[in-house]
Order: structure tokens, then C-alpha cells, then sequence
């Protein structure tokens, strides 16, 4: 592992490891109906008779990336690509994730790009990438962060690029309100943090790559 990836990825075997501690399911629902008395409702009555069972059952496709792993999504190669080394960008990767203080969705679009050196990887493969990380409790700022490790650690590229730009729901609909204000957040290695025109390549067809 090279000193980027140490540097961006002590959460990575962290977060998996964790679901070896779930509590069963029927722990997980007796817990829901107890947040249902503490929003002010009767989990008996008949409407919310069936929300802990969806309540558990939306629970496993929210937070299904601690079952992922972000090598086995980036573990297919191409290393024939007629010698291309250029950037590869993948612009405007919509996703949606939950902030790990409020348990309050985040939404928006993910960008990565990479310079290859050694193959490219299925360009699906980085829209599942922002899936695994997606799929878990954590900050934006982490969420970049593991973004950038895994492709630093699957593909050695000469530089990887991630931008993440959300709205935050705790920030809109609750506490401060302030509706729209978005976050962004990018992280570079390589080319990319070495040499500012290289960032300015990646944001310039972050914004103006339109075809
Ligand atoms: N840096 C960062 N902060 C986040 C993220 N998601 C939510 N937050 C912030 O986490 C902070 C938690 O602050 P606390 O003071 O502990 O909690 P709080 O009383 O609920 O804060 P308020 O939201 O200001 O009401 C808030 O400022 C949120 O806006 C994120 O992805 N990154
Ligand atoms: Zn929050």
C-alpha cells in the first residue's frame, strides 16, 4: 500500500467489520417503534402497525455498502487500451447517502476522474464505487476521501480526482434551514494534487465537458 492510500484509508477495513455486530432483526424493529414513541406516535395503531418491518427492511438497501467491498468492484483490469493514458472523467454520478450525525439523507453528484497507467476499469465500475461508500454512515469529506483511496490502491494511477457536491437534509430541513446551500468537497492525488492546471483540467470538464 503505497503512503497515499495509508494516508487516505484508515476507515476502510473499520467500516466493514462492523456488521458483524448486528443486533436481529427483530432488535432492529423493537427499535423503531420505540423511535416512533419518541417522534410522538403509537406503533400499535394500524398504519404503523408494518413500518418497523419497512423501517428494517429499507435499512438493509440504505446502508447495503458495509457488505461491499470496494476491491472486488475495482478488481477487473483492462490493461488493452491501445496505450491510453489520458484522463478518463465521469462526470455527474448522482447518489444518495445518510450523514452519520443525524442519520439524515445527503444527495448529489459524484465526479472521478483518473489517469491510467497500468489498465482502465469498466466505467460502471466507478458509479459502483460511489455506491459502497454511499450505502454507509459517514461524512462527505470521508466519503471523497475513500473514494480517492480505493482508486489509488486498485488502478496506481498517475493521479486520481474525486468531487462530491450535496445538499445536506440536516442542513435544510432541520437545525440551521438553509434549503439549497450545497457542499463540495474534492480530493486529489498524484498529478492531480501536484499540479494545479491538472486541477483545473478536472474542474474545467466538471463544468464545461458538456457534449
Ligand atoms: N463536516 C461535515 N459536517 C456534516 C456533514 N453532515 C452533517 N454535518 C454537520 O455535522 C454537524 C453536527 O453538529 P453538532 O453541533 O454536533 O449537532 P447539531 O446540534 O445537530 O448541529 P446543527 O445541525 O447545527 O443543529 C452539523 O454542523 C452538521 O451540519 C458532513 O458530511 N460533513
Ligand atoms: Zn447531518
Amino acid at each position: 500500500m503505497n503512503d497515499v492510500v495509508k494516508s487516505l484509508s484508515p476507515r476502510l477495513p473499520a467500516a466493514a467489520d462492523k456488521t458483524a455486530e448486528r443486533p436481529t432483526r427483530e432488535e432492529a424493529e423493537a427499535a423503531v417503534r420505540t423511535l416512533i414513541r419518541w417522534a410522538g406516535d403509537d406503533p400499535q395503531r394500524e398504519g404503523l402497525h408494518d413500518t418497523p418491518k419497512r423501517v428494517t427492511k429499507a435499512f438493509r438497501e440504505f446502508y447495503s455498502g458495509y457488505q461491499d467491498d470496494p476491491k472486488e468492484v475495482l478488481n477487473k483490469i483492462f490493461a488493452e487500451v491501445e496505450g491510453y493514458d489520458d484522463i478518463v472523467l465521469v462526470r455527474d454520478i448522482p447518489f444518495y447517502s445518510h450523514c452519520e450525525h443525524h442519520l439524515v439523507p445527503f444527495y448529489g453528484m459524484t465526479h472521478i476522474a483518473y489517469y491510467p497507467t497500468k489498465g482502465v476499469v469498466g466505467l460502471s465500475k466507478l458509479a459502483r464505487l460511489v455506491e459502497v461508500y454511499a450505502r454507509r454512515l459517514q461524512t462527505q469529506e470521508s466519503m471523497t476521501a475513500q473514494i480517492a483511496a480505493a482508486m489509488e490502491e486498485a488502478l496506481e494511477p498517475r493521479g486520481v480526482a474525486v468531487m462530491i457536491e450535496a445538499e445536506h437534509m440536516c442542513m435544510s430541513m432541520r437545525g440551521v434551514q438553509k434549503a439549497g446551500a450545497m457542499t463540495l468537497t474534492t480530493q486529489f492525488t498524484g498529478a492531480f494534487k501536484n499540479d494545479p492546471a491538472e486541477q483545473v483540467r478536472f474542474l474545467t470538464l466538471v463544468r464545461h465537458g458538456k457534449v
